[in-house]
């Protein structure tokens, strides 16, 4: 694909719509949206009528307070994203390693219903392939994740350090990405919707594990197709792309643009690795969709 002037990678930038945290406090200081409860006790999902009935703070017995924010003590920052800090922190007594992800909640409406989505998702994930959250707390306007450690970063960290990545492992780190994929299409009925490297982490195991489902939705079935995108261009389907419905299939076009991209050395949408930037959205559309190929059904 030409491309005559690289531009920053790009993000879709969405109306601001600040909203008052306080509106989704109840009254002893519970963080409430929809059936999602959290304090610095922790989260509990509870069903909307139970909420109308007490809109009381947690039942202590049923959380597992074992766990608080103040048995963690910071190490290091160890990335940044566009919702927040992540740093690795260490329990103090018992010594584990954890990421904690810290999230301010005065933000756009449309990100923090993301974020309590990837809230419930987490909670309830129970495969290898999905980062595990172990703890959720809200504290000061704050969310904070308590996520399992990945001591070798994400895999856009692994192209930076090794450039390339060889066959034999490039299939063994496909064959775990759709491994989560199948668990969040079949089990979960939730498309991802932001695979890119940065959402896959690595582990000294080799593992690779799916993480961040701060844009995914639930496809439920009543619900058909989510039409709400907030996220990167670069790794969507033509048929995002486009505007046009779409299923679980384009969380496998952008694994397949990670795998090109963890193959070649750079991101298969530019000429070379030389090249400087991403691709612009139109760029992006025609080679995808205004000059169709087999895979870009008109
Ligand atoms: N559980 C984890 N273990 C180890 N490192 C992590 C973990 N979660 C995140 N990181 C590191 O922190 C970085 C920032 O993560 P975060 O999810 O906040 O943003 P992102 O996915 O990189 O970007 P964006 O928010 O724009 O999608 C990641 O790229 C990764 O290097």
């Amino acid at each position: 694909m030409k491309s005559k002037k690289p531009l920053q990678q790009l993000k879709l930038t969405v109306p601001a719509q600040e909203t008052s945290i306080t509106s989704f406090l109840t009254a002893s200081g519970t963080f409430h949206d929809g059936d999602l409860l959290l304090n610095q006790k922790g989260l509990r999902l509870i069903s909307e009528d139970n909420i109308k009935e007490s809109r009381a703070p947690f039942d202590s017995k049923e959380v597992d307070f074992d766990f608080s924010l103040e048995d963690l003590e910071t190490i290091k920052v160890i990335g940044k994203g566009s919702g927040g800090v992540v740093q690795l922190v260490r329990h103090k007594w018992v010594g584990s390693l954890f990421a904690l992800k810290v999230i301010q909640m005065n933000i756009q409406e449309d990100i923090r219903k993301q974020i309590v989505q990837e809230l419930k998702i987490n909670q309830a994930s129970q495969c290898s392939h999905v980062v595990v959250c172990y703890h959720s707390f809200y504290h000061n306007g704050a969310i904070s994740l308590v996520l399992e450690y990945m001591n070798r970063g994400s895999l856009a960290d692994v192209i930076r350090q090794v450039k390339t990545i060889l066959e034999p492992y490039l299939a063994v780190v496909c064959k775990q990405v759709l491994q989560g994929l199948v668990y969040l299409h079949h089990e979960r009925h939730v498309i991802h919707r932001d695979i890119k490297p940065s959402n896959l982490l690595v582990n000294q195991k080799g593992e690779v594990k799916i993480t961040d489902f701060g844009v995914s939705a639930m496809l439920a079935s009543s619900m058909g197709q989510r039409d709400t995108f907030v996220g990167t261009y670069n790794y969507m389907s033509p048929e995002r792309i486009s505007g046009r419905a779409y299923d679980y299939s384009s969380d496998i076009w952008s694994l397949g643009l990670v795998v090109l991209e963890c193959a070649i050395g750079h991101f298969p949408y530019m000429q070379s690795e030389d090249q400087q930037g991403w691709p612009s959205f139109y760029e992006l559309f025609r080679s995808h969709c205004a000059q169709p190929t087999a895979i870009c059904p008109s």
